[in-house]
């Protein structure tokens, strides 16, 4: 009897920078399985696991926690042969393998390389990229986040690190996620589409969305066998062997348990405004509380909520984890968060 090939495992790669609504997309997708077993490959910048840790808790029927990997240690980007290719190697090994895998990239990650690593012989006949899907922050783009300042203009060849990564995700993308259309108006949204319409490969999907709430079955059906075209998806890092992340910092602040998280959150807003902060989030324990608060900073927008009790165990302790450019002024953050 001749057996049929075996199928290769689709992989879906989530890219977008930092805040964008990657995890939102990721817990949607869990959340509207249909049944399928995903597995979670999850990758952050800075030490502090919050994506990994909230996607753990959500408590989705598709959302198991022994199929969440979270991959720590620094940038997957740059850590494809230590890290990621033997934890690909462990899915597909297990007895019962993942009908599909996501990937979820730190907002700093640029994907290509990524792709790469699915053309080695190791995986390469066992899974394949069904689709890089960008996640855009509509807001950030349309507040002119990843453009050059008059600044960056005046010199004749600048870098401008936040429009290279946003760059590189959007090139790299076969479907691309304009999110948060909640906070734009239409004409708003259009200038926006039009803005990462110029970025895109000829062809490339771009749905609207709000809390990243797309098709699961579009999204994760796309056929793209990405790894398989990578010359069409162009890259500012081609020319370099790998990349490193000096244009970025991240650092986490410890604190006790909170008295008063309104208070908190009142200069945490002012730590945003007066250092150029990209990400902030993570949890807080307060005081008289038995469930954790989760906080999320995109920019000035905070959001704060309580998600899950702190374990019998658990250390009840807040953290948070600042992310900028290099050069943040860690200890004036740091003072003004303390109060
Ligand atoms: N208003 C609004 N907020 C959103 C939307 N999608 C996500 N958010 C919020 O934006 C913040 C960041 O969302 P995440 O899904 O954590 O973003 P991310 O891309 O995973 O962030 P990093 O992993 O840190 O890069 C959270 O506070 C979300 O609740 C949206 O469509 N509208």
């Amino acid at each position: 009897m001749i057996r049929p090939l075996a199928r290769k495992v689709p992989a879906t790669v989530v890219t977008g920078f930092l805040g964008a609504g990657k995890t939102t997309l990721v817990r949607h997708l869990l959340e509207n399985a249909g049944g399928r077993r995903i597995a979670l490959i999850v990758n952050e910048f800075g030490d502090v696991g919050v994506d990994g840790d909230l996607l753990a808790s959500c408590g989705a029927a598709g959302c198991k926690e022994e199929d969440i990997v979270e991959l720590a240690n620094g940038c997957l980007c740059c850590t494809v042969a230590d890290e990621f290719l033997p934890t690909m190697q462990a899915l597909l090994d297990r007895p019962n393998p993942p009908e599909h895998i996501l990937i979820e990239t730190s907002g700093l990650a640029l994907p290509k390389p990524l792709v790469k690593a699915f053309q080695w012989p190791e995986i390469r006949s066992r899974v394949t990229v069904d689709g890089v899907v960008a996640v855009v922050d509509s807001c950030a783009v349309a507040a002119g986040r990843f453009a050059d300042t008059p600044e960056m203009m005046a010199q004749p060849e600048h870098d401008n690190p936040l429009e290279e990564v946003f760059e590189d995700q959007l090139l790299c993308a076969d479907m691309v996620l304009l999110n948060k259309a909640d906070l734009l108006d239409a004409a708003e949204l259009d200038r926006v589409q039009a803005e990462v319409a110029a970025a895109l490969r000829p062809g490339v999907k771009v749905v609207r969305t709000t809390r990243s709430a797309v098709d699961s079955m579009v999204l994760l059906g796309l056929s793209a066998a990405a790894e398989d075209d990578l010359a069409t998806r162009p890259s500012h890092h081609d020319s370099e062997e790998g990349h490193d992340h000096d244009d970025f910092e991240s650092f986490a602040v410890t604190l006790g348990t909170i008295a008063d998280p309104e208070a908190l959150a009142e200069r945490l807003t002012a730590a945003i405004a007066a250092h150029d902060i990209l990400r902030l989030k993570g949890f807080l324990a307060v005081e008289g509380k038995a469930a954790r608060q989760v906080v999320q900073a995109v920019g000035a927008r905070i959001e704060r909520w309580f998600d899950r009790p702190w374990k019998s165990g658990e250390e009840k302790l807040s953290r948070l984890v600042v992310i900028g450019q290099k050069g943040l002024d860690r200890s004036a953050i740091e003072a003004i968060i303390a109060g």
